[in-house]
């Protein structure tokens, strides 16, 4: 901490966070750059520091922020302004009205923050949402972060899509992918990997000894013993035992129906899930405010508030009606993870 922050300095405990958080734009029209204020706001006294990778024109005339040419001077800035890596837009942004134009930002904002973790001059990165079609519009080929994390880690189909609130935290075997191709995608194997991904994870960012792992059916009843369904019987099934004759303690298939419910929740730490709607339906209805996407099976950690970029709540310029708690609880996690993981590796050596 610098000399020159007196009293700021001795409030905060900055220096046990050996580097700061890479909190990328998202898409300029959407909530994010609004909710990225309103962070500032909210940990510029406590931390945990992080550093802004977008268009400061965005954030500028709404809170301080100093423009950074390095990750580091983060740390030093972030009690007084917003510290910001510079990715300037293509076009002039309208709030709540995207443009694929400006897609290019989008991306490299990613690209920035995922160096910046690799080289080590960052902790974590936690993203702010993107639109889909918009990116897609522009030719961008992955369907989300998630895939597109995976391939700058030179890890494609390793990604493991987790979304976690204080009540239920739920993994998915297949993430951006119709209903259809789900249940065509949906392979023991597959299921297996999942699964130790996931087990792996809560030890060594979560704290968790010995995760409880439910692993979830597919069809009403799970199958009710073939009568609706026979892919718990030749798929989920073979992959429980092979997890549990390698020691992993996990449990089912269980009726996805009432597997969230509050009476069977407690009984586990993750639920294994295997299409997009069946883990996030139960988390956003739980807790949409608290919900924190999660990417698992990467070196780096990442994390990213559970909504999208709900362009009808942007009102102006830094300005929208939008709830930040889980974008807070998204800063909050990553820090957090980054402890948990750094604390588990050093035990290791
Ligand atoms: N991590 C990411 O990058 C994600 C991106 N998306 C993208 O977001 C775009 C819009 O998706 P939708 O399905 O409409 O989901 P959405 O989460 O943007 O909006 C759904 C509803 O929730 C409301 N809402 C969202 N965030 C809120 C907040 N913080 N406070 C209060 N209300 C909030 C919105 O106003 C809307 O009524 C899509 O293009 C999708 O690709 C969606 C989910 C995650
Ligand atoms: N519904 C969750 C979602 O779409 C988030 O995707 P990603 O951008 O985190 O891969």
């Amino acid at each position: 901490m610098g000399a020159n922050f007196g009293k700021v300095g001795t409030e905060l405990n900055f220096l046990a966070q050996k580097a700061p958080l890479a909190l990328t734009m998202g898409d300029p029209s959407g909530i994010g750059p609004c909710l990225t204020i309103k962070a500032w706001k909210h940990f510029r006294k406590k931390g945990p520091v992080f550093f802004w990778v977008g268009d400061v024109e965005l954030i500028e005339g709404e809170i301080p922020v100093k423009i950074i040419n390095s990750p580091y001077e983060a740390l030093e800035i972030f009690p007084h302004a917003l510290p910001i890596i510079n990715i300037p837009c293509a076009v002039q942004v309208k709030p709540g009205h995207p443009c694929f134009r400006n897609a290019g930002a989008v991306i490299k904002s990613i690209d920035y923050a995922v160096e910046a973790v690799k080289k080590g001059e960052a902790q974590a990165i936690v993203t702010n949402p993107i639109a889909k079609y918009i990116l897609s519009e522009a030719g961008f080929k992955y369907p989300g972060h998630t895939e597109y994390l995976a391939h700058l880690c030179d890890l494609s189909e390793r990604e493991v899509m987790m979304l976690a609130c204080p009540s239920l935290k739920v993994v998915l075997t297949t993430i951006h992918v119709s209903l259809r191709q789900a249940m065509d995608d949906l392979n023991t194997q597959h299921i297996i990997d999942v699964t130790l991904t996931a087990n792996e994870s809560l030890k060594r960012d979560f704290g968790i000894k010995n995760p409880r792992i439910a692993m979830a059916g597919l069809n009403p009843h799970a199958g009710e013993k073939g009568l609706m369904g026979v892919e718990e019987g030749f798929i989920i099934s073979p992959a429980i035992k092979f997890l549990q004759e390698k020691g992993v303690n996990v449990f089912g298939p269980l009726p996805p129906d009432t597997m969230f419910s509050s009476i069977v929740r407690p009984q586990y730490d993750v639920a294994i899930c295997h299409y997009h709607d069946q883990g996030l339906i139960p988390i956003k209805t739980l807790d949409q405010a608290h919900g924190v996407n999660v990417t698992l099976g990467l070196p780096i950690i990442r994390t990213s508030p559970d909504h999208g970029t709900a362009f009808d709540l942007v009102r102006g310029k830094g300005d929208c009606m939008a709830d930040p708690s889980s974008l807070f609880s998204a800063i909050e996690m990553a820090a957090e993870m980054s402890a948990k993981k750094q604390a588990f590796e050093e035990a290791l050596k």
